[in-house]
């Protein structure tokens, strides 16, 4: 993929604003949020300094980073007549439709009715969205109706904690962690970008996340994670996934979780999520899915020089921790949740309504003729 070429259809290459939030495809490891490594933040902070981070420009202080978790703990729990809404969605529903109605409904019951309210209604769907993500699941597939509220601090550990009622490990908790870090905040990917369009309307919050859930949910962007799931789960050894990815690249179909639209030849994400995928699978004392994995992109790299971007190597780690595939987008969710609304506050901070040109490829002028004569 070195000779990538950023110019071209899909805006490619073309600055669309400014961001202080983030950097993608420069220097060092090639992703910063704020100014820090990407790869510094999965080792050093928690997804809730992350979030505050985005939020407010800076770190938290232990005082601050404490005010925020408990913030956030007192805004889980859903109002009645969400969890009546999710109580008659079906069990086949795409997850994703799940998430975007819960964000617009939520947006009916707890409207931001001014920008001053910005913040708020931001840490209101970050707080929610594991419960609406969980309420919905359990009931639709296993009849019960949960508590949306647990004890755990953590936006990881709280979603773990609802999915299967239980205390997760430690380890799995900070696996959480570095996944709601990496996949917090990305510039103006596709989904970002739908969110600042809306935003430049000067439409409510609420509004900008829907739009965005909605972008999100394409397997060209964040559903990369499950259609790569669905693959993996298909190959029965490593030897097995060459010969069948050849097939798919003959047929010259995609494959789910390789190459990205700004990135040359890694995903920086990729090494910190693919190293917890190694972890999981041995403590999970089978490393089967995760040599099919390796395999993967060891042949996709040496077949096509296209590199694992940050979705790859999160299905099988989703996978090792019991994560059923189709919640793995609406993490996603839970995690961008930061950056859609902080970049949503970023437009709102100096705004001009986003509205491009294109160029016309249609009929010469003409004259309607009269209909009984076309
Ligand atoms: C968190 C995220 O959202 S990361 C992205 C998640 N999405 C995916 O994993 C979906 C699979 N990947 C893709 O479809 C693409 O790589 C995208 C959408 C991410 C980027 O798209 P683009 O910038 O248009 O890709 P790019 O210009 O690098 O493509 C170059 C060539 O490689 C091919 N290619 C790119 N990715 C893949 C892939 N995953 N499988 C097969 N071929 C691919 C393209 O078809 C293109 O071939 P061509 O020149 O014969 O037309
Ligand atoms: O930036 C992109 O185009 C897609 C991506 O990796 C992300 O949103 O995390």
């Amino acid at each position: 993929m070195s000779d990538k070429k950023l110019t071209g259809a899909g805006l490619r290459g073309q600055s669309a604003g400014e961001t202080k939030l983030c950097t993608v495809g420069k220097s060092g490891s090639g992703l910063t949020y704020c100014g820090y490594d990407i790869a510094d933040l999965a080792d050093n902070a928690t997804f809730e300094e992350v979030a505050y981070l985005l939020f407010n420009g800076e770190l938290p202080n232990e005082g601050q980073l404490a005010a925020y978790k408990e913030q956030l703990m007192q805004m889980r729990d859903l109002p009645h007549a969400l969890k009546s809404v999710l109580q008659l969605i079906p069990a086949d529903a795409h997850p994703m439709d799940v998430m975007r109605t819960g964000a617009s409904f939520l947006g009916n019951l707890e409207p931001e009715t001014d920008f001053s309210q910005q913040q708020m209604a931001s840490n209101r769907l970050l707080a929610a969205f594991p419960a609406i993500m969980c309420y919905w699941y359990r009931f639709s597939h296993d009849g019960v109706e949960i508590e949306c509220t647990t004890d755990e601090d953590s936006l990881g550990g709280h979603f773990l904690k609802l999915l299967n009622g239980k205390t997760p490990s430690e380890q799995h908790r900070r696996v959480m962690d570095v996944s709601l870090i990496l996949y917090a905040e990305h510039e103006f990917n596709a989904s970002t970008f739908t969110a600042r369009v809306c935003a430049s309307t000067l439409s409510d919050m609420f509004s900008c996340v829907t739009g965005a859930i909605g972008s999100l949910r394409g397997p060209l962007h964040g559903g990369a994670n499950e259609a790569a799931m669905d693959m993996i789960q298909k190959f029965t050894s490593p030897a097995d996934a060459k010969e069948k990815m050849a097939g798919m690249l003959a047929r010259k179909e995609k494959i789910m979780g390789f190459g990205h639209a700004i990135y040359r030849e890694s995903d920086p994400r990729n090494v910190i999520i693919k190293k917890w995928s190694e972890k999981l699978a041995q403590e999970n004392g089978d490393t089967s899915l995760y040599d099919i994995s390796v395999a993967c992109e060891e042949f996709m790299w040496d077949s096509k020089k296209l590199f694992c971007n940050a979705d790859f190597f999160h299905a099988s780690a989703y996978y090792f921790m019991g994560i059923p595939t189709k919640l793995f987008t609406p993490i996603f969710v839970c995690s961008r949740l930061t950056g859609w609304a902080a970049h949503v506050m970023e437009q709102r901070d100096n705004n001009r309504i986003i509205r491009p040109s294109a160029d016309y490829t249609g009929s010469e002028p003409r004259k309607v003729t009269p209909i009984a004569t076309r």
